[in-house]
């Protein structure tokens, strides 16, 4: 069973353009949830340009499914981490100017920072993933951190997929292999997409949760326009 975790990201970039509260964040974790979405995914940003820190405050009496709290772990994001008590943190090794994430963590250069910030969540009992690209010796490190779960970055796969190259879910399947043998949970994320989740899921061994927020938000303007279009219509004549 791969649960769907839907990132809301997208949703507070749209509010946050026009300064106003619509669309409301809260509302559409509440709205997802009801729709049959198994959990929420956040990503606040350091410069706050979609999900406020506020917002992932605002999001926890609301998230009932899984709580999903991605970022850098910065001392803020760590603090907020610890307030808010996620049912899981993904840490995403962001540098401060990435327009979204772009590598996943070198968990052999950074074994010792990884093990404090896992300890230290995991004292607080929240489960820990962290993002990490498709490569066997970086999921033999972060069994060494640690960590209950890694997240794979599936931007390659997904860039590859759409080219017509199946070959390229093969690392995403070997890593899966070892993380399962490790004992550690695998997630996924970035990119997935209507497209390309269904062949991704088949072939990857114990996918536990994708997380899937640009992709989905865009299909659901695609998919919905031709209903808004038409109460508009109707409205009108
Ligand atoms: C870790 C990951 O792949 C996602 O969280 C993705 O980075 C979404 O973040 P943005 O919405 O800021 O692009
Ligand atoms: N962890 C990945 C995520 O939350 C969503 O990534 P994307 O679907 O917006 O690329």
């Amino acid at each position: 069973m791969t649960k769907l975790s839907v990132n809301i990201n997208k949703i507070a970039t749209l509010r946050n353009s026009r300064g106003g509260d619509v669309p409301n964040v809260v509302k559409f974790a509440e709205d997802v949830q009801r729709f049959g979405a198994e959990g929420v995914t956040i990503h606040p940003r350091p410069d706050e340009r979609h999900i406020r820190y506020q917002d992932a405050r605002d999001l926890v009496n609301v998230v009932h499914t899984e709580y999903n709290i991605e970022g850098n772990p910065i001392p803020k994001f760590i603090d907020l981490v610890l307030e808010t008590k996620p049912t899981q943190v993904t840490l995403v090794p962001d540098s401060i100017d990435a327009i979204t994430s772009n590598a996943g963590w070198d968990t052999i250069k950074h074994k010792d920072f990884l093990v404090e910030v896992i300890s230290e969540f995991k004292r607080n009992k929240i489960r820990t993933s962290i993002f990490v690209d498709p490569n066997l010796k970086q999921i033999e490190g972060a069994k060494e951190t640690g960590t209950d779960r890694i997240e794979l970055y599936t931007e390659a796969f997904a860039h590859q997929y759409a080219l017509g190259n199946e070959d390229a879910i093969k690392p995403y399947a070997d890593c899966a292999k070892l993380s399962n043998q490790l004992g550690l949970g695998v997630n996924a994320g970035h990119d997935l997409s209507l497209d390309n989740i269904k062949f991704f899921k088949e072939n990857i061994e114990g996918l536990l949760e994708v997380s899937i927020g640009h992709a989905l938000i865009s299909e659901s303007l695609y998919l919905g326009i031709e209903n808004v279009i038409q109460m508009y219509l109707h409205r009108l004549s």
